[in-house]
């Protein structure tokens, strides 16, 4: 279950899921209707047995001997078999029930706008899609069996009582739940007082342990009679509350069956008046006290119903709470047909909630098509936001950025993202296999997923696996080492057919030569790429056509590494601390 700190009423959690519910309307009806025909054959036991009493041992019997396990076993049968029906018909109503649910937290969680994932902790939308919602639904769906495998039937039952002697009904209706809080006030007292003796145990025993603990303590404050004195009264305690608890269990028994002759007799007595004076047979009372007892049985599963209703709906009040997560904003509809990867930023400001300063404080640099570029500053420079701004995962509070001369904020969000493949700092991989990973969501083509794993430096790594491309890499690609990862990073990047390349310290976790075969990569692809570099090592980034570099969220040098170096600015500054 999600920890919240603000829970919406059960009632209205109720409401949220009525919704998923309603399609599969058809399912619960059927399993109602199975439910209401075990009700209906549950009336007709007692009144079999009042059959076979009040006819049965004449000795020319009013029925055959054969009818008796035929009527029986048919009666039983037909009940397993409604009975049966009525649970899968209920549990399929759930399936689906919990499968719709499930499938809009799944949705919800994929559109979520992205303060949403910022502040999610760890595990919990795990929790919200798929604990949640079959913990809530099987909890509630639970309640309703019960509801309706016992609370039909007892209906059903009590109308019988009502119509085989409603008097008699009346009267054990007044005294049977005289009697049930009567015994629960019984109950109630031998527990509390079993928890009495039990605290009293307890301090008595932490007096002989303190004792034996602090005895220097004890000895030299001279306390050896006070520790007695201690110990003497938290002894008699134990032996008051033992006995009180020895005398509260003796009397509950027998208080408990007087209670209960008192409320049988009141039962037996009238039952027996009638018969005098009514002529009722004794074949009635026994049909009576059987449908009684069943009733009663039913009652006592219906009584334990609330508790799994109200955890079931504290349950969904944590995934439902996904469902109201706002979805990300898309006001853009335009489109481009074709993309060359040029980019133009003017003046972009980005504040992110919460925060004092802009990350990005009125940003301006321009990206030629097929240009490489590489951005460097200072941790919190706001290197990544502006990766961010650029795929509209975080939303410019100012300025404009032009992909191939249109405003960004004009087209659709999918349209900006899929011109750009990014290798960010911290790397997801999924759960399938290699060839799965590279060309995550698309189709694999086998030869292009092999060019990208070459460019990557981990076409040999990947022969050597025992399944090659078809090998499973684990969790987030547990079965490989942190270099492995970025270097499978940056093949699913490189296999994706977008204008516009972002490797944001892709290369960090790699050892030299393989940073130089990912590098000879980025170069034969030159020209035609825009490659955006991110990068703390000169190694990266001193070949590119231009270095921006970065400090509080703007452009403070621009160039080529000759030409900062010879501005002897930051990036000189940056490049001597780099080479000592
Ligand atoms: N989700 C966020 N919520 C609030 N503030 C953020 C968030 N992400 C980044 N920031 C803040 O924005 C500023 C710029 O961060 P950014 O990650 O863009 O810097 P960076 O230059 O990429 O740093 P590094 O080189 O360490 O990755 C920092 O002050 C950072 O604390």
């Amino acid at each position: 279950m999600t920890p919240r700190t603000e829970r919406p009423p059960l009632g209205q959690t109720f409401q949220r899921l009525v919704p998923f519910a309603r399609p599969h309307a058809r399912g619960l009806a059927a399993a109602i209707a199975a439910y209401v025909a075990v009700g209906g054959t549950e009336v007709l036991i007692p009144e079999l047995l009042k059959t076979a009493l009040n006819d049965g041992f004449a000795q020319q019997g009013a029925f055959s001997l054969w009818a008796v396990p035929a009527v029986l076993i048919g009666l039983f049968a037909i009940r397993g078999i409604f009975g049966f029906l009525g649970q899968y018909l209920l549990h399929w109503t759930i399936g689906r029930t919990v499968l719709d649910l499930r499938q809009a937290l799944m949705d919800a969680l994929l559109r979520a706008q992205a303060t949403y994932y910022v502040k999610l902790p760890g595990g919990s939308a795990v929790t919200q899609v798929v604990s949640d919602p079959q913990q809530a639904i099987q909890l509630l769906g639970q309640a309703s069996i019960t509801l309706l495998r016992d609370g039909l039937p007892a209906l059903a039952m009590l109308g019988y009582l009502f119509f085989m002697n409603w008097k008699l009904t009346l009267m054990t209706l007044v005294t049977l739940p005289v009697m049930a809080v009567v015994l629960k006030q019984v109950n109630q007292r031998v527990r509390r007082v079993g928890s009495a003796a039990y605290d009293a145990q307890i301090t008595l025993s932490s007096v002989v342990d303190d004792a034996a603990r602090a005895w220097k303590l004890i000895r030299s404050f001279d306390a050896v009679p006070f520790e007695r004195a201690r110990f003497a009264d938290a002894a008699t305690q134990v032996r008051r509350q033992t006995l009180k608890q020895v005398a509260a269990n003796a009397l509950s028994q027998p208080l408990s069956q007087l209670i209960a002759a008192v409320g049988l007799s009141a039962i037996v007595s009238m039952a027996l008046y009638q018969g005098r004076v009514e002529g009722s047979t004794p074949g009635d009372f026994a049909a009576f006290c059987t449908a009684l007892l069943l009733l009663m049985s039913r009652a006592r599963h219906l009584a334990e119903v609330a508790q799994p209703i109200t955890n079931g709906l504290i349950v969904a009040q944590g995934c439902t709470a996904l469902l109201d997560v706002p979805a990300e904003r898309d006001p853009g509809t335009g489109t481009l047909p074709e993309c060359r990867g040029d980019l133009q930023i003017q003046d972009l400001r980005l504040q992110y909630e919460g925060s004092a300063a802009p990350a990005l404080d009125g940003l301006s640099l321009h990206i030629p098509a097929g240009h490489t570029v590489a951005l460097v500053g200072p941790s919190g420079a706001g290197k990544s936001s502006l990766i961010h701004a650029l795929q509209g995962f975080a939303p410019p509070s100012g300025g404009r950025i032009l992909l191939d001369g249109y405003d960004t904020q004009s087209l659709t969000l999918n349209e900006v993202r899929r011109r750009f493949a990014v290798v960010s700092q911290d790397i997801v991989l999924f759960d399938d296999s290699v060839m799965s990973n590279v060309a995550y969501a698309q189709n694999p083509n086998p030869a292009r997923v092999e060019a990208a794993l070459r460019d990557a430096a981990l076409w040999d790594f990947v022969q050597s696996l025992p399944e090659g491309l078809h090998t499973r890499i684990g969790a987030n690609g547990s079965t490989l080492s942190g270099g492995q990862r970025q270097r499978l990073a940056i093949a699913r990047a490189l296999y994706r057919d977008a204008p516009i390349w972002i490797f944001d310290e892709a290369t960090s976790a790699l050892d030299t030569e393989s940073e130089r075969a990912v590098q000879e990569a980025l170069t034969r692809h030159q020209g035609q790429k825009t490659v955006i570099l991110i990068a703390h090592r000169l190694s990266t980034v001193r070949h590119a056509d231009c270095i921006f570099v970065m400090q509080a969220g703007r452009v403070v040098e621009s160039g080529t590494h000759s030409e900062l170096l010879a501005l002897g600015g930051f990036y000189a500054h940056w490049v001597t601390l780099a080479e000592t």
